[in-house]
């Protein structure tokens, strides 16, 4: 590999007279855990937009391993190993929770109609299964496979999120603010989780509101303020940086 694992380059998002991003750059290195912070507003979700492949950027590039992602659907992205998680639940309320982690791994298994009616398919459904089993493992949810997963916990509900994201065996994780209405308790335990991904070589690109988690959990920080870059370092440099308290002045920055 040359050059940065993943590299957001000058990216500019317009919605109609609105720039949501104004020329961000910044890069991500492989297995780090790289939180994307800033007040409400400030472009942070429109930044993970554009690197899942939800929004073609208005101009600027995102790169994986060199390779130009942007502009590319989501589905095609996340073949290429970057996955993304919701801000709100997405799971399939009247499906199990097996149900659920299984309709992850189409992404990484294509579905294909013709196999499926000659039953060629069945390898594939069972290595499907096996890694839907897998993920659930890790997220702890095993023993709930077949609660509905309308049925679950509000914890158990973002780790289902995260582990329907797992099964496409990505290279690059996109959390949306995976924390947001978790106890303490589960908050402790998903960190614990995520740097568990780490450890596996997964790279995690992290926005989150929750300072606590996002100073204990993160290598690296890029904060952003109005759609542009406004600092990056370690979360201690980031803690004490003048600009980025400045920035959240108002907002409610209670860097722990
Ligand atoms: N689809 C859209 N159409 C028009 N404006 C949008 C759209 N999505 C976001 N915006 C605007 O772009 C700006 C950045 O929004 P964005 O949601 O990316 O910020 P954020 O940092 O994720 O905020 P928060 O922390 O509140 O989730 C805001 O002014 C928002 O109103």
């Amino acid at each position: 590999m040359t050059g940065p694992f993943l590299e957001m380059d000058q990216l500019i998002m317009r919605f109609g007279g609105l720039t949501a991003v104004q020329g961000l750059s910044f890069k991500v290195e492989h297995g780090t855990i790289h939180g994307l912070i800033g007040p409400n507003g400030a472009g942070k979700t429109t930044t993970f937009n554009m690197v899942s492949g939800f929004y073609r950027p208005s101009a600027g590039e995102v790169r994986l391993r060199g390779e130009v992602i942007s502009g590319l659907n989501m589905y095609e992205v996340a073949r290429r190993g970057v996955i993304r998680t919701f801000q709100h639940s997405t799971l399939f309320a009247e499906m199990t929770v097996m149900e659920n982690a299984l309709i992850g791994t189409h992404i990484a298994f294509r579905p294909n109609l013709f196999a499926a009616i000659t039953g060629s398919d069945r390898p594939d459904r069972r290595k499907a299964r096996m890694r839907a089993e897998e993920a659930l493992d890790f997220f702890g949810l095993l023993h709930l496979a077949d609660v509905r997963a309308g049925d679950l916990a509000h914890g158990h509900e973002r780790a289902l999120g995260m582990a329907i994201a797992m099964t496409g065996q990505p290279d690059v994780l996109l959390l949306d603010e995976p924390f947001t209405g978790m106890n303490p308790e589960e908050t402790g335990r998903m960190m614990e989780l995520v740097r568990k991904l780490r450890d596996n070589k997964i790279t995690i690109l992290l926005v989150e509101h929750d300072m606590q988690a996002i100073m204990g959990l993160c290598d690296r920080i890029t904060c952003m303020s109005f759609g542009k870059f406004l600092a990056e370092g370690k979360p201690e440099e980031i803690r004490t940086n003048p600009a980025v308290i400045e920035a959240y002045l108002g907002g409610g920055f209670h860097a722990a």
